[in-house]
């Protein structure tokens, strides 16, 4: 399927850049923007603004990632092998698509660890610090955008839980710059899948690609109001949390180019510890909203998910947990 950009409908834009602080009437009328974008969308395009995420900061941590993509295939396996795309670096048999995952971004000691097999002499101070900044922004984004959430449903008696309930784990991709044959040949990077954890907060550079698919079945072409956009998608363990009030995305990367340029972007997820119980609260549960899946521990869900070859959609939920 080809894109019509004419025609290509945009997701939600939601503007964080002033630095909302609870109870005030700005965070209540944003809380209610990322309520609707999430029902609808189950995803939006949010900017930060320029004193969080300074253009600097950005360009710095893009030029981290061509930096350590552009290592020797034997320096990149240095750092473990990662078949779920998880921690260690990953690459599809093509050779399109290659990340690395790592657990725990906003600790300088675990960057370390992760830079030095990959920079033997010296490590890379400079990468650890960029990567670490831009974790520490995001990680902070995600917990307001989780309070803004449980807030909108309600749910204030849950936000200190359901923030002590998850780990953050960063991923950083490069797809290969392809020139597709005609406009209508599609070839994908990513394969359709939903994230199966809490939150997503996706970031690319200016090669662009990702495309998610709304409630309704339409795909929506991600295409950055501004360049400091970042993606928030919810996971399917969010969508089980919520008892499906949001909708969580199928989404997919397109292999594309700009003046022979790659894509690379970079993603925080925000994963529920492995013994965490994924479970709708009772406030979400009543005659018109029936709990639709039977409570299970998030280890067991992603294991099942894994396992599974080739289906990376939600139906192995659905399947196992659906009531
Ligand atoms: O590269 C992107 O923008 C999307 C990555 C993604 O969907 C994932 O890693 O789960
Ligand atoms: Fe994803």
């Amino acid at each position: 399927m080809g894109f019509d950009e004419q025609q290509s409908p945009k997701l939600p834009f939601i503007d964080f850049s002033s630095e909302p602080k609870p109870g005030t009437p700005c965070w209540d009328s944003l809380k209610l923007q990322v309520r609707e974008a999430l029902q609808e969308y189950g995803c939006f395009e949010a900017t930060l603004g320029d004193s969080r995420v300074p253009g600097k900061l950005r360009r710095a941590v893009f030029s981290s990632l061509e930096e350590l993509f552009d290592l020797p295939l034997h320096t990149k396996q240095q750092s473990g092998a990662s078949e779920s795309f998880q921690d260690g670096y990953a690459a599809t048999p093509n050779g399109f698509y290659q990340s690395f995952g790592i657990e725990d971004p906003n600790s300088l000691g675990v960057l370390q660890t992760f830079t030095n097999p990959l920079w033997p002499h010296e490590g890379n101070p400079s990468f650890c610090n960029n990567i670490q900044s831009m974790a520490g922004v995001v990680s902070e984004f995600n917990r307001t955008v989780r309070r803004m959430m449980l807030e909108s449903f309600g749910l204030e008696k849950y936000v200190e839980e359901h923030l002590s309930s998850t780990t953050y784990r960063f991923r950083v991709m490069k797809y290969e710059a392809l020139q597709p044959l005609d406009a209508a040949t599609e070839v994908l990077g990513l394969g359709v899948h939903t994230d199966k954890s809490f939150m997503t907060i996706l970031c690319q550079n200016e090669v662009g690609g990702l495309a998610l698919q709304t409630k309704r079945g339409e795909w929506v072409k991600f295409a950055p109001t501004s360049p400091t956009s970042f993606v928030v998608l919810i996971g399917d363990a969010l969508h089980v949390w919520l008892n499906g009030r949001v909708h969580c995305p199928k989404h997919k990367v397109t292999l594309c180019e700009l003046n022979g340029k790659s894509r690379y972007s970079f993603g925080l997820f925000t994963v529920p510890k492995p013994e965490y119980v994924i479970k709708a609260p009772e406030e979400l549960i009543d005659e018109k909203h029936p709990l639709k899946f039977k409570p299970f521990a998030y280890q067991e869900y992603f294991d099942l998910a894994y396992n599974e070859p080739g289906v990376k959609d939600a139906s192995i939920l659905h399947a196992h947990y659906g009531i």
